[in-house]
Parts: structure tokens; sequence; C-alpha cells
């Protein structure tokens, strides 16, 4: 499932990591599209490659092969219009500077005035629900609202393609939905396309639009899943709408088989029925 208007291509790309005697293949061969507006949660066994893609889209890694093209420009640094959220915002904001100054940082570095700057982050830290927390050091935070501080530093570079590994990951159960919910109300509003990796099935099926199924290392894209729920998610009726249940079964198969080692599933039809099996 290629979308003929992708922003983000992953062509052929393979990441073999090299050093100290050692030799790892972590991804094969990946291809996709991510299209423009899109939100596309990526799911895979452990260690099956998921920060190592998320990397090379970002242009902080070289791939060993294949490309990324953002935009009709191959990736080969980290290139402006991304922003990275990772899943440890501990160590993603920095402790000496108080919220405001971590939310502006990044955009120093794109040479806008003082006064633009203040505003986006103004406008960035009230979209998380933070607009008040500016003075506060991110130690004097809880782990939610840092990840919403980390969230703010990426709306507030305005990025056409957000990158989110694991985000959640290290945040407990109802701090969790609200961030889910947060996300997907700033994507919806905002437009940006979203590329979102998770372990986390349930997540993936109510987060994304399309869910792209990873196997086991050597990664190759085991299936691709259209996620068809109405956009309008809640915590509680989406995830238990029979819909919903029938896409994380589907999700959670092919994830065992991934690990199996089973061949990839035929690609999912745009009604987004799985075939039979
Ligand atoms: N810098 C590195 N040098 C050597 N091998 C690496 C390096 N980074 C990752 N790997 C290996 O590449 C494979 C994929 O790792 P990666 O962290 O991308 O997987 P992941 O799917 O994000 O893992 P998890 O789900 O556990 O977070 C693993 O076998 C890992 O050991």
């Amino acid at each position: 499932m290629r979308s003929a208007h992708a922003l983000v291509e992953v062509s052929g790309l393979r990441k073999v990591y090299e050093g100290s005697g050692r030799r790892v293949e972590a991804i094969r061969e990946l291809t996709f599209g991510v299209g423009a507006g899109e939100l596309v949660c990526l799911v895979g066994p452990s260690g099956c490659g998921k920060t190592t893609l998320l990397k090379c889209v970002g242009g902080l890694l070289a791939p060993t092969a294949g490309e990324v093209v953002l935009a009709g420009r191959r990736v080969t640094g980290p290139p402006p219009g991304m922003a990275f959220v990772f899943q440890e915002y501990g160590r993603s904001l920095f402790p000496w500077m108080r919220v405001g100054a971590n939310v502006e940082l990044p955009l120093k570095y794109k040479g806008l005035s003082r006064s633009r700057r203040r505003e986006l982050v103004a406008d960035a830290l009230a979209a998380v629900g933070l607009a008040d927390a500016a003075g506060a050091y991110p130690w004097q935070l809880s782990g939610g609202m840092q990840q919403r501080v980390a969230i703010a530093r990426a709306l507030a570079y305005e990025p056409e393609v957000l990158l989110m590994d694991e985000p959640f990951a290290a945040v407990d159960a109802q701090t969790r939905a609200d961030l889910e919910d947060l996300v997907r109300g700033l994507w919806r509003e905002r437009g940006i396309t979203v590329l979102f990796v998770t372990h986390d099935i349930d997540e993936a099926v109510y987060l994304g639009q399309r869910v792209i199924v990873l196997s086991a290392s050597p990664t190759v894209v085991q299936e691709q899943l259209k996620v068809d729920l109405p956009d309008e998610r809640d915590q509680v009726r989406t995830r238990v709408a029979p819909r919903f249940a029938e896409l994380r079964t589907r999700v959670y198969e092919q994830i065992q088989a991934a690990k199996r080692g089973a061949p990839a599933a035929p690609a999912v039809t745009e009604s987004g029925t799985p075939p039979p099996h």
C-alpha cells in the first residue's frame, strides 16, 4: 500500500550494523510510503528494528542500502521538516533549562525572531495543556507532563512530519490514554504527518489510520492494515467496538506469525477487510 502522493517514501531500506567483530542485519528490506497528513503506526516484535527504521527516516542514521525520500528529496541528514519525540523524556529535556527554554531551543536554530519564537512556544505549550508551566523546570513535573513538554517542543518546531518512538511506553496507563488522545487531537487539528512506533497493539489500532506490522529482524513489512474505524475515537467506546477487536486480533496474529518467521499475509483490501485465514 503505497500512496501515489507519499510525503515520506521508504524504498528498499536496509540497515546492517557492523563493528566490534559483530554484524547485525537489523533491517533487510523495507518499502512503504506515508501520505501527507497521514497517521501511521508501526508495530513489530521487540528488537525488530523499529527504532533503527525511525532513525533512518529522521536522517539520524545512514542506511546501508535503499533510501528515504521526504517531499521528493533524499534524506541524508536530519531534514528541517521533521521533529522527533522519544520514549525517554527524562533524557530528551535539559534539566537545567526551564520548560519554556526547552521548547524554544530548536527554534533558535531555525533563525526565527525572538517574538515569533515566544509566540510558537506559548501556542505549543497551550496546545498540550501546559500554558502555565513555562517557568518550571522539567524535574518539577510528572513524567506525563514532561512528555507533554517534549511534544510541545516538537509542535513548536512546526514540523511537516512528526516521528514518535514509543513515546508513551514509560508513563502510567491513565496518562498514556490522555496522551494518545492529545496526539490524535493535535494531528487532526494541525494536519501533521505522524509516524508512530509502538510495541502496543491496542495503541497502534486506536491511534492509527494505518498500521504497518514489521516482521522479526532481519525486518521486512509483514502486513499493512487500514484502520477503518471512525475518525472520532474514544478510549471507552472505540476500544470495545467489535471492529476494534477484529483489527487488534489481526495485528496480534501477524506479530505472532512474524515471530515464527511465517511469510507475510496478502495485503489488506482497500475496504480494510482482512483476507480470510
Ligand atoms: N548501534 C547498534 N549497533 C549494533 N547493533 C544495533 C545497534 N542498534 C540496534 N542494534 C541491533 O539492531 C536490532 C534492532 O534494534 P532496534 O533498537 O532498532 O529494535 P526495536 O524494534 O526498536 O527494539 P525494541 O522493540 O526492543 O525497542 C537489534 O538486534 C539491536 O541489537
